[in-house]
């Protein structure tokens, strides 16, 4: 995506709390020499698959929900990927497009087998009800309608799921710029990818213009690896578990000049080893790193985007 990819540059060079620092880039790409682990999508096999079109209704249920964990320490990425597969193997006709419209709070909760409210939870509820409309509105009621709309283009996926649905539409005004992040519409694209690997509905012929996925993860392993540093002041709010407030300028650089280090990263990887590595496989690696480290220390924002 051109615009996060230019507006997260236009961010990192004019940040003033997060670094972004090339000589850590060298010695990470120097680490790994441009074979970077492969990790498997579907780790664990928590995503449901049945290499149709409910799949597709899972994946976006699934992307339209997939934020702000952190608030619920017990809460994470895998329950709700698992409670929702769980939901759909009950009832196919769960993500139905009427019946998103309707949930309630204890009802999600109910599908996810929580036993409390879940974090941004009235926000989360809302994000069905404008999924379930805007698919019945526009698209037949079914997502995969969405991605047969894209001609196989990632870009054009990410650009009708941001022009038709607000939830995904995650970007931010910094220092008088608009920077375009689109987390989890580029994420959407990219399990799709995963899930049915790079065929059918997963298949895209420009699946190297997705970036990184800002979420709250990636930052943190990318500080860890020295990729990133930051300021004396948003290091000591981020070690008190503080909050950091949605679309501050700590946010917006943490997010955006975590994905202009990756863009780094794959450039420098092509110089030094000729491989053309997709940011979608450097962030599976970065991210599947991060969620194994307990002690990593992620900012802490209520956002509704990542
Ligand atoms: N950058 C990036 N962020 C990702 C994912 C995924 C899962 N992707 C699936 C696709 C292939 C794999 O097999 C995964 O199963 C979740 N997240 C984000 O992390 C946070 C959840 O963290 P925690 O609270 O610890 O569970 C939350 O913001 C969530 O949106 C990713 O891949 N990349």
């Amino acid at each position: 995506m051109e615009e996060v990819r230019s507006s997260s540059a236009w961010v990192a060079t004019h940040a003033s709390h997060v670094v972004v620092d090339s000589s850590g880039i060298e010695k990470v790409v120097d680490t790994i020499e441009g074979s970077i682990p492969k990790i498997e999508w579907n780790h664990e096999g928590i995503h449901y698959f049945d290499n149709g079109p409910l799949t597709v209704q899972y994946l976006f249920v699934l992307d339209a929900l997939n934020f702000c964990f952190w608030p619920d320490k017990d809460l994470n990425y895998d329950n709700l990927a698992s409670g929702l597969k769980e939901a759909v193997e009950k009832d196919k006709s769960v993500f139905d497009a009427d019946r998103l419209q309707k949930y309630t709070g204890p009802q999600l909760r109910e599908l996810l087998k929580w036993p409390r409210p879940l974090p941004l939870e009235d926000e989360r509820v809302r994000l069905l009800h404008e999924v379930g409309k805007e698919l019945e509105r526009n698209f037949g009621g079914k997502a995969v309608n969405i991605v047969e709309s894209c001609g196989k283009s990632a870009v054009s996926l990410v650009a009708t799921i941001t022009r038709h649905f607000p939830g995904f539409r995650d970007h931010s005004v910094y220092k008088g710029h608009q920077v375009f992040l689109y987390k989890r519409a580029q994420i959407f694209a990219a399990d799709l990818w995963g899930a049915y690997k790079g065929q059918g509905y997963g298949e895209f012929n420009d699946i190297g213009s997705i970036t990184i996925f800002a979420d709250y993860i990636v930052p943190a392993v990318l500080k860890k690896l020295g990729v990133l540093k930051y300021s004396s002041t948003l290091s000591s709010i981020i070690e008190a578990n503080n909050e950091i407030g949605s679309g501050t300028e700590e946010e917006v650089e943490l997010r955006a000049c975590s994905i202009y280090a990756v863009e780094k990263m794959r450039e420098l990887i092509k110089i030094k080893s000729g491989k053309q590595v997709l940011s979608v496989e450097l962030d599976l690696w970065l991210w599947s790193y991060g969620i194994q480290c307990p002690s990593l220390q992620h900012h802490r924002t209520l956002s509704i985007y990542y």
